[in-house]
């Protein structure tokens, strides 16, 4: 069953349309990454699917329903870990899971919440005194509360240490495994190469590619890289290579064949192919050909004093 359906969704702020036409479908119980640079309109597609902001054109369901006009059918079923939370930093984190209980039907215990993010132990801390990393995990822990069927989770692992994360990894999981729909948004690549069944990359808020992650990976093929010999142009080589600082990179469908190809040229010459490396396309090969501009992202955004809490939260 398909757990989000986006159709054309178009979202404007004040003007600036930050969402221009996106569609895409999440299956139940999948973990689908929604990427794109800085200021691509994740946030704001998220924002649209967990109904704090109305579409502005197009459509979405989130298991079945309006996210904005059924708002009461979806929300109980839905957590939310939104880039920055509304914390109350002289409450302790117990204090904080408890009021949130208060809101959430049927919520999890509150020492179940804590230990799935990791937060056993701290509960007798002021939000105030956590890391960026905890405030995160302490994040994942309220939009676990009520045992959502759909999970929105906004840059989960921002701040967290390498332990933390892996840790996340592991709840997002098997959260995953029985039947939660997982839409996540990251700048770690590989965390969502490796926690993601399928993706969409979103730029200027369009969808540039989107599939499932294998497959979508396995079409870019891959790369083979080593250190040009001394007095042998590129065109002497038996595959076409693109050279920079001395490296040559031989893109292909097949990339063992390729190096098996280059390999067995360089032999019958007496030459060595220095720092060979073949490796298979990664999520970053693929984000950095269609979304390049990253470095000059910031620039292309309004002014930061230009957000508005527009509708509702
Ligand atoms: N409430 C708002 N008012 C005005 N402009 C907004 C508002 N929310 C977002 N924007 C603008 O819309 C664009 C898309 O923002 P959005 O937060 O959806 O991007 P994002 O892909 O989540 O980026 P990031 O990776 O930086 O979180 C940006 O240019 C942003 O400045």
């Amino acid at each position: 069953m398909t757990a989000i359906e986006v159709n054309g969704l178009r979202k404007s702020h004040q003007g600036f349309e930050a969402v221009r036409g996106v569609s895409f479908e999440v299956a139940e119980g999948e973990i689908f990454a929604l990427l794109g640079r800085n200021g691509a309109g994740k946030t704001t597609t998220i924002e649209v699917l967990a109904g704090f902001q109305r579409a502005g054109g197009g459509s979405v369901r989130v298991l079945g329903h309006d996210p904005y006009a059924e708002r009461a059918a979806v929300r109980p079923r839905t957590g939310i870990m939104l880039q920055e939370a509304g914390f109350f930093p002289e409450l302790t984190v117990a204090q904080t899971v408890d009021a949130w209980r208060g809101f959430t039907d049927a919520p999890r215990p509150r020492d179940e919440a804590l230990e799935l993010a990791g937060l056993t132990g701290r509960s007798g801390t002021r939000v105030r005194q956590l890391s960026g990393g905890e405030k995160r995990r302490l994040d994942l822990a309220l939009a676990l509360l009520g045992r959502p069927d759909v999970l929105f989770l906004d840059e989960p692992t921002t701040g967290m240490d390498p332990q933390a994360r892996a840790a996340t990894w592991t709840v997002i999981r098997d959260l995953a495994a029985t039947g939660t729909t997982i839409l996540l948004t990251t700048h770690y690549l590989e965390e969502a190469q490796r926690l993601a069944s399928s993706m969409a990359i979103m730029d200027e808020g369009r969808i540039v590619a989107s599939g499932g992650m294998a497959e979508t990976l396995a079409a870019r093929g891959g790369r083979v890289a080593f250190r040009l010999p001394a007095h042998v142009r590129t065109d002497e080589l038996p595959l076409p290579v693109t050279v920079a600082d001395g490296l040559a990179v031989c893109r292909a469908p097949d990339p063992d064949l390729a190096a098996q190809t280059l390999l067995t040229w360089a032999a019958e010459r007496g030459l060595r192919l220095e720092g060979l490396e073949v490796r298979a396309a990664t999520l970053e090969d693929l984000f950095l050909e269609l979304a390049p501009d990253a470095r000059s992202a910031e620039g292309a955004r309004p002014a930061e004093n230009a957000r508005s809490t527009e509708d509702a939260r």
